[in-house]
């Protein structure tokens, strides 16, 4: 039962002064026990390649550009994934751009390799990490059709995208005036599908995009509504934008530490009667973060020992020890997690080989 209605939320994000140290306390109280989760992950960016063009973005390259990622081949992402499991880490972290087969360059060599197009690739891939090292994993690739997910979905132990907003009219404004792809009803069609195919799910929202208080409101009840129609949802990641000179949003200011926590807050006080995650990434935060666990969030998300995060080059990740000191400072302790939580490891939602692969690390934390 939600216990709380689009104003109650509005008003969390509208509180100043005492009001909203009062609801950061009331969404801190709903925290069940005083553990904080991360994923030791490493991330490879399969392709860099990208139909759309976010003003935020700064991942996308273009493909004329020598250093960009066309796609990695299947040795180069093996021997980075052997690097990581020497590290100990469990989540393959397979974040790329949307559609990149539509891209010339992208097609040609996925000729060369054999296939057609880029979600038999990345299957394979992620085939081949399940065959040949102990990760797990999660791929975040933008909108996939059903028929794509529920082919990946049996190769990921979990998956993800971003809804960023709900809002439609963030289709004329820098953030997504070039990027088909960040339509929220194709965008809220695939994180639906997702659950219809029963796949662990991680989605979220990006703050300070241009977006209104009233859209992050609704962006959050959607998020909600298809969370209480298939219970995928796993985690809701909600991210800060992150500003760098080389975007085109590299005038626009980023969200306030107050506008974090206020957003934060609602987000945990909405999610409060579930036991869905809220995941503040703590290299976007790197000063600031501890602030967030005192408001209700509960997760670090993928954390790397031995990659950069490629959305966010510039934020390099705290390493685990800083993690634990600034976890614990807090009041918390820092425990690791596997990509897919502990709730959805059985075979309602996973097929067997995931299912024992899965088991087996948990055992093993
Ligand atoms: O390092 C990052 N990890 C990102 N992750 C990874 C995430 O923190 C972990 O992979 C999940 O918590 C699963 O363990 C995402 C995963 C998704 O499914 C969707 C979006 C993101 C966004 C980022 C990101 O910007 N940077
Ligand atoms: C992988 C996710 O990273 C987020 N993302 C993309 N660019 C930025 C940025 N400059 N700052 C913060 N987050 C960003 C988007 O929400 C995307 O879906
Ligand atoms: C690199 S951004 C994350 C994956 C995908 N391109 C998206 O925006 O959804
Ligand atoms: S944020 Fe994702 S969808 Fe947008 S341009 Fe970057 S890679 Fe593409």
């Amino acid at each position: 039962m939600i216990n709380y209605s689009k104003k109650d939320i509005l008003s969390v994000l509208n509180a100043k002064g005492s009001d909203i140290i009062k609801f950061m306390a009331e969404a801190k109280q709903y925290r069940k026990n005083n553990l904080i989760t991360y994923s030791k992950n490493i991330f490879i960016p399969l392709t860099e390649i990208c139909r759309n063009d976010c003003g935020y973005c700064n991942f996308k390259k273009n493909p004329d550009d020598p250093e960009a990622i066309i796609l990695k081949t299947k040795d180069e992402v093996l021997n980075d994934l052997k690097i990581a499991e020497k590290y100990g880490c469990k989540e393959a972290l397979f974040t790329f751009g949307e559609d990149a087969d539509e891209n010339e360059a992208v097609l040609k060599r996925l000729n060369e390799f054999g296939y057609d197009n880029i979600v038999d690739y990345t299957y394979d891939i992620c085939k081949m990490t399940l065959d040949e090292t102990n990760l797990l994993p999660h791929s975040n690739g933008g909108n996939f059709s059903y028929d794509a997910l529920k082919k990946l979905k049996e190769v990921n132990a979990s998956m993800g995208l971003m809804l960023e907003n709900s809002s439609k009219r963030l289709m004329q404004l820098p953030a997504h005036k070039k990027s088909p792809g960040k339509n929220p009803e194709l965008r809220l069609d695939t994180i639906s599908n997702a659950g219809k195919l029963k796949i662990p799910y991680t989605t979220g929202i990006l703050i300070g995009i241009g977006e209104t208080k009233e859209e992050i409101v609704e962006s959050l009840f959607k998020i909600r509504e298809i969370f209480d129609k298939y219970g995928h949802i796993q985690e809701i990641i909600i991210q800060n934008f992150t500003s760098t000179p080389n975007i085109e949003m590299c005038d626009w200011p980023e969200p306030s530490l107050l506008d974090m926590i206020r957003t934060v807050t609602a987000a945990t006080l909405l999610f409060s009667d579930t036991d869905v995650s809220i995941q503040v990434p703590p290299n976007l935060n790197y000063d600031t973060a501890q602030i967030f666990l005192l408001c209700g969030a509960d997760d670090w998300g993928g954390v790397s020992p031995v990659s950069q995060d490629y959305v966010n080059p510039t934020s390099p990740w705290p390493t685990l020890d800083v993690l634990t000191e600034l976890t614990e400072d807090a009041g918390f302790n820092l425990v690791e997690r596997l990509c897919i939580y502990e709730k959805y490891i059985n075979d309602e939602w996973l097929n067997d080989t995931l299912l024992e692969k899965s088991t087996n690390l948990l055992k093993h934390q």
